[in-house]
């Protein structure tokens, strides 16, 4: 944690600001609270994609970012690790926050960022090499290259992403030969494997059989004791089965956020309950 005083006047503010989302946001402790967005603009040019979100994230929970395609969810979620640097016309106002520090900060160097926040897509993205050398390879391009450290988190890795019964007597083929559900769970044990503290996941199983999003999902519900998850998702009845909170925005706001079970049984705003009654979207 840092010291800094505008960082926590902002924080103040936020706080006041959450109220309105529903009384789960600012009922939500400090020290439960991995990140924080505080008046949030991002624009791609000329277009505002987001207008003054305010949020915070639970730690060791999952949050569900729910809305119409086109609302923002994927924007947002890319702001927590900086992925929308890599967008030339990208610009943002206002703040994130990771355990207190900004994260927008000058100093912050974005490829500690990105191992703090992993990122697992809606396609998997394995490289083409073997299954060990896919889970190695963070702490490879971090100098770590002693056989014994790299077996051990290999394997630690694999089994927490449920895979390493699947694929133990054969770590050394190569990872395109997998199911598209075993390359997905091995980019989780990527992503795992260099200890983040939370876990993007923009909609992994939208791509995977019913059998494989089933396995996926499980595997969320086991990775929350260990790391705070944001999951992008289009399927109402997966935020459902999986989250812990659920945020609903829509056309770049943040309508509602509240615990999952109420926003989806008993919606506070209108927008909300037409769009998980399937009244649009
Ligand atoms: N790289 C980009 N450059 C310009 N505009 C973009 C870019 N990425 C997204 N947008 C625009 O920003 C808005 C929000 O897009 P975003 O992908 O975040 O929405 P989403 O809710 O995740 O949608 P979906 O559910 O369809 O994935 C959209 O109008 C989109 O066209």
């Amino acid at each position: 944690m840092t010291s800094d005083k505008s960082q926590l006047k902002a924080h103040a503010i936020n706080m006041e600001t959450l109220g309105r989302y529903g009384a789960e946001q600012s009922s939500i402790h400090d020290e439960d609270i991995t990140l924080t967005v505080d008046n949030l603009d991002l624009y791609y040019g000329e277009k505002q994609a987001l207008f003054d979100v305010n949020m915070v994230i639970p730690r060791k929970k999952v949050t569900a970012f729910i809305g119409p395609s086109g609302c923002g969810k994927s924007t947002l979620l890319r702001c927590f690790n900086r992925m929308n640097d890599l967008v030339d016309t990208c610009r943002i106002d206002g703040g994130i926050a990771l355990d207190g520090s900004p994260i927008y900060d000058k100093r912050v160097d974005v490829a500690t960022l990105r191992r703090r926040v992993g990122m697992v897509f809606q396609k998997p993205n394995p490289f083409p090499k073997s299954i060990y050398e896919n889970v190695a390879y963070g702490l490879r391009i971090q100098g770590i290259n002693k056989k014994r450290v790299l077996d051990e988190v290999v394997e630690r890795s694999l089994r927490g992403a449920a895979l390493w019964d699947e694929v133990k007597d054969r770590l050394h083929d190569n990872a395109l030969g997998m199911s598209g559900g075993q390359q997905q769970r091995l980019v989780i044990a990527r992503t795992i494997a260099v200890e983040p503290e939370v876990l993007l996941l923009d909609e992994p199983a939208s791509a995977l059989d019913p059998i494989s999003t089933l396995k996926i999902e499980e595997l969320i519900y086991e990775l929350k004791d260990k790391y705070t998850i944001v999951i992008v998702t289009h399927n109402m009845q997966q935020a459902a089965r999986v989250s812990d909170y659920t945020a609903f925005m829509y056309m770049g706001k943040l309508i509602e956020f509240d615990n999952t079970d109420t926003l989806f049984t008993n919606p506070s705003y209108k927008q909300t309950e037409d769009y998980i009654t399937g009244r649009y979207g």
